[in-house]
């Protein structure tokens, strides 16, 4: 796991558009895996940026929300769709059937989570993943206590998480309790993981994350166990972390010819 403490978000954004353009130069037919909340929208700003001014392309891309709440009707502006479509999509020159999200209308979700785990799997599986991560620990809605082998499937919210995500609603009380999301096994099938994190109040999941034991109850920890992790955070969510001279000992000496 590398972590790498930056100035603010937008330092973050542009080292995550870094490795994800580098994707895309070199496999134009690469997936990226989409996240929503508000911690990657410096992602989507740098890489609508780079496309609009640089000619960055995703013509040839796929794209994998990793969740999606569950009795939005189909359009409702805080579905993950609709959010990845006005954040992202829209903004670069993806094709909009090739960005994919859980269905959380379908009347068996059972088997629209398995659909969507074998579109996954004929993509040929997630590129680089974008990620946040929620204030008690969780990614994609994969809330504590979640099986670290778990795949997509219809989760619980927290109240916390409820409470976390009701700015993006006009009521508190219209934050669905139900979710899809990719299990915390399908997203470490990802070949490479950015996660970005900012702000004091995420300084505890983001230590627990880094450096507590791998545990159900951060789901974060189990990456861990992959391979290839960057976390990407500011001051303020590093402000719990013990290592923090280390990190930034790595970073400062990190050959530069090496990507992310
Ligand atoms: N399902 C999303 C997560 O994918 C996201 O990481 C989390 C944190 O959001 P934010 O970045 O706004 O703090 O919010 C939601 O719960």
């Amino acid at each position: 796991m590398e972590v790498v403490i930056l100035s603010g978000k937008e330092e973050a954004g542009a080292l995550a558009a870094d490795a994800i353009e580098a994707l895309f130069r070199a496999k134009p037919d690469g997936v990226l895996g989409l996240a929503t909340g508000s911690s990657p929208l410096p992602i989507y700003d740098e890489l609508a940026r780079r496309h609009q001014e640089q000619g960055l392309s995703f013509t040839r891309a796929q794209g994998f929300a990793l969740d999606e709440y569950v009795g939005l009707v189909s359009g409702h502006p805080q579905s993950y769709r609709e959010v990845l479509r006005r954040e992202f999509t829209e903004r670069v020159d993806i094709d909009p059937d090739r960005v994919h999200a859980p269905d959380g209308t379908a009347t068996d979700i059972g088997q629209a989570c398995a659909a969507y785990e074998a579109a996954i799997k004929a993509a040929g599986g997630v590129d680089v993943q974008i990620l946040g991560i929620g204030t008690d620990g969780h990614i994609g809605f994969n809330e504590p206590v979640s099986s670290l082998a778990s795949r997509t499937r219809i989760k619980t919210l927290t109240e916390q998480t409820r409470q976390d995500n009701a700015r993006f609603f006009d009521a508190a009380e219209e934050v669905p309790h139900h979710v899809v999301t990719q299990g915390l096994g399908t997203i470490m099938e990802a070949r490479h993981i950015l996660l970005i994190a900012t702000g004091a109040q995420k300084a505890g999941a983001v230590q627990a994350l880094v450096e507590g034991p791998v545990s159900a109850l951060c789901p974060a920890s189990v990456l861990q166990l992959h391979p290839h992790v960057t976390v990407l955070i500011d001051s303020a969510s590093a402000g719990q972390l013990k290592l923090t001279e280390y990190y930034r000992h790595t970073w400062a000496n990190k050959p530069h010819w090496q990507g992310l």
